[in-house]
């Protein structure tokens, strides 16, 4: 291995790795055609890997996880690297804290994980823009994942700042990573580009060398635009799919060579508002004892979803758009929380009859933690901190902006006008051609009105006076991360008509809410209540002590699931929606919690239904499958949730 920085423990493994590993030189992994299968140093070899994503873990819990994965008797691991993560803003990288790449890599070669990589540039993966950064959409007309001279220059940046740190960590350079995948399913994008495959795949090689195994991954309907000559063609499909089909359709572009199944799925995501995705355990332990015993080689995604704290969630378009959930659980085998699930046991007994899985005791789940009820105080109205969400001043336009053209990349915008004559009856306001994406929470001088939803709710009937104020609060729910138009621009896109006037003269305010959580609400003691009761968007938090009565004494602190959606001590736990579900709770890492001495903080943004006193509670159990379609909040028990309509939190 040639890990750059290692902590003094590591330095002492290294020269036994050096050791008992064959030396760079010697190392290899390649496809034997002849035979139909991988050899790794000379040797057969067959991987059996598990798809986890470090952007979807606290850096750290990874350690943890990947322990309980090699137990699981995998022998490699599968990643993405989603570019918007590292590249915030145009040349600005980060590979800090929980973005630090390299010390992944390092964790896995410590767990004794060889690691299939899958750098995009697209990843879908229900990831934020299916990875690629919204910045790319300040040129509207840029053609994403073609050979469109402006995708193709930022790609290029990209990956040469990206591909160099990798190189090191190549097998055969002395590294753990054993391949590397081209794009992602580029045959389900529906541009069939070839000259931009060809492209990457020159990227990748004149970045990364000759050696490295390339690959590309294709459902049956995709292989056709997402292989390329050079490039190894491997598939994606579930238990539920016909295994020998799908692979005879593979031979036809790989007559020889391992099979590969690049994602057989253990589970699968959730929408809010749908019910909560499940797939059996019989199912899939017995495709993959089929595939083992044909001496395939498998991925399963996931072997650990993790969670899409803050902002990072993606989302699909079905008809209409469907904003992935916070937990990425995906039915895992190992869940949200970290914790081994009977789909584990099943799946190690499976490889178990392949290959040597490892002895000794599985981690125990980590303890869980109960607190609360806990009542938030209210705060203030949003708009009521205006001034501190939106430092720099309002934008101008005649016409609304897209966040995109005002360089707000997540979160929230607040769109303000004045009428500009007196509305006496109850009128009709709308946006045309669907153009709310998302939400829209609508105030006139102050006072809730209602929402506006894409695809869901295009209505409101509005009454005000000559001058009163229009506030809309858009929310961006989230970019779509699979299909044939990621371009999903948020914000307003087209002007507000209300009754038969197009509504101009716009102020937009980007809001940066998670500076003022983070910095301001600690530091301003001052509450800015409403001047009325709560109405529309809605400021709430608590401070209190950790106490665990665990043995008597204050145990460690524990993991905790969460209802609604909510900040702790400045960290944003993610997205959350009482009224859609199927997602109850969240999960909050227990390293986010201060223990005893210290006081923690709690900040809830209510967005519609503000109570007077929500209230929270952390529970031991995570509730992710109870769809309520419109079931009343207050018809739940208080230990599950109180709070309403949920909202938005920034990335970590
Ligand atoms: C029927 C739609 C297939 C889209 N592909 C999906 S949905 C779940 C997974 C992840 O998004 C993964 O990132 C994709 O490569 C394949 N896949």
């Amino acid at each position: 291995m040639a890990p750059k920085k290692l902590s003094c423990l590591h330095s002492l493994l290294l020269p036994l790795l050096t050791i008992l590993l064959p030396q760079a030189d010697t190392r290899s992994f390649v496809v034997d055609r002849d035979h139909d299968r991988f050899l790794l140093d000379g040797d057969p070899f067959r991987y059996v890997s598990g798809s986890l994503h470090y952007f979807r873990v606290p850096r750290v819990l990874w350690a943890d996880r990947l322990l309980k994965m090699r137990w699981s008797g995998l022998n490699a691991i599968q990643f993405y690297v989603p570019w918007n993560y590292h590249e915030p803003q145009p040349g600005v990288y980060n590979f800090n804290g929980s973005r630090n790449l390299i010390a992944f890599l390092n964790e896995a070669a410590l767990a004794n994980l060889l690691v299939i990589l899958r750098p995009g540039p697209y990843i879908c993966a229900e990831w934020e823009m299916g990875g690629l950064p919204s910045w790319l959409l300040r040129k509207p007309e840029i053609h994403l994942r073609t050979s469109d001279p402006d995708f193709l220059a930022a790609v290029d940046s990209w990956f040469k700042v990206l591909l160099p740190k990798i190189y090191p960590w190549l097998y055969h350079n002395g590294g753990n990573i054993i391949s590397i995948q081209v794009e992602n399913e580029y045959g389900s994008y529906g541009a069939c580009d070839s000259s931009y495959m060809r492209h990457l795949a020159g990227l990748f090689r004149a970045l990364l060398g000759e050696k490295i195994l390339l690959f590309t991954t294709d459902g049956p309907e995709g292989l056709q635009c997402g292989s390329l000559q050079g490039l190894y063609t491997t598939v994606d499909f579930g238990p539920a799919d016909n295994m020998t089909k799908i692979f005879t359709l593979l031979r036809k572009y790989e007559p020889h060579g391992p099979l590969v199944n690049s994602e057989y799925y253990t589970g699968w995501l959730d929408y809010w508002g749908q019910n909560h995705s499940t797939r059996s355990v019989s199912a899939i332990t017995k495709g993959l004892e089929n595939m083992l015993e044909l001496g395939a080689s498998v991925n399963t995604y996931m072997f650990h979803g993790g969670t899409n704290f803050g902002y990072w969630n993606g989302a699909d378009k079905k008809g209409r758009f469907l904003p992935i959930t916070t937990s990425y659980d995906y039915d895992a085998p190992i869940s949200e929380a970290g914790d081994p699930t009977p789909k584990l046991f099943a799946l190690r007994n499976v490889i178990s009859k392949f290959q040597e899985v490892p002895l000794g005791p599985l981690p125990p789940p980590s303890p869980k933690m109960m607190l609360g009820p806990l009542t938030l105080h209210l705060v203030g109205h949003l708009l009521a901190f205006l001034d501190l969400l939106c430092p720099h001043g309002p934008i101008n336009s005649i016409l609304p902006m897209t966040f995109e053209a005002v360089k707000q990349d997540h979160g929230f915008m607040l769109y303000r006008t004045y009428l500009t004559h007196t509305i006496f009856e109850p009128t009709p306001f709308w946006v045309p051609n669907n153009g709310v994406h998302d939400r829209a929470y609508v105030m006139v001088d102050g006072v809730f009105q209602g929402v506006l939803e894409r695809n869901m709710r295009d209505k409101l009937f509005l009454m005000g006076k000559l001058g009163s104020k229009l506030d809309i609060l858009l929310e961006n729910m989230g970019r779509l991360s699979f299909g044939s138009n990621s371009s999903d621009f948020k914000g307003l896109l087209e002007p507000p008509i209300l009754g038969h006037t197009v509504l101009t003269q716009w102020m937009m305010f980007p809001l940066k809410i998670d500076n003022l959580v983070k910095w301001w609400f600690p530091l301003q003691l001052l509450k800015r209540p409403h001047p009325q009761a709560p109405s529309g968007p809605t400021f709430y938090s608590k401070t209190f002590p950790i106490v665990i009565a665990n043995g008597g004494g204050l145990g460690s602190r524990e993991d905790t699931i969460l209802p609604p959606k909510i900040w702790i001590n400045g960290f944003n736990l993610g997205r959350y929606w009482t009224t859609r579900g199927p997602q109850q709770t969240l999960y909050v890492p227990r390293f986010l919690l201060f223990p005893k001495g210290a006081l923690n903080k709690i900040t809830l943004l209510e967005l519609e239904n503000v109570p007077l006193q929500p209230q929270v509670q952390f529970l031991d159990k995570p509730i992710l499958n109870s769809t309520l379609h419109g079931l009343r909040i207050d018809s739940l028990s208080a230990d599950t949730l109180s709070a309403s309509e949920p909202m938005e939190l920034s990335g970590h």
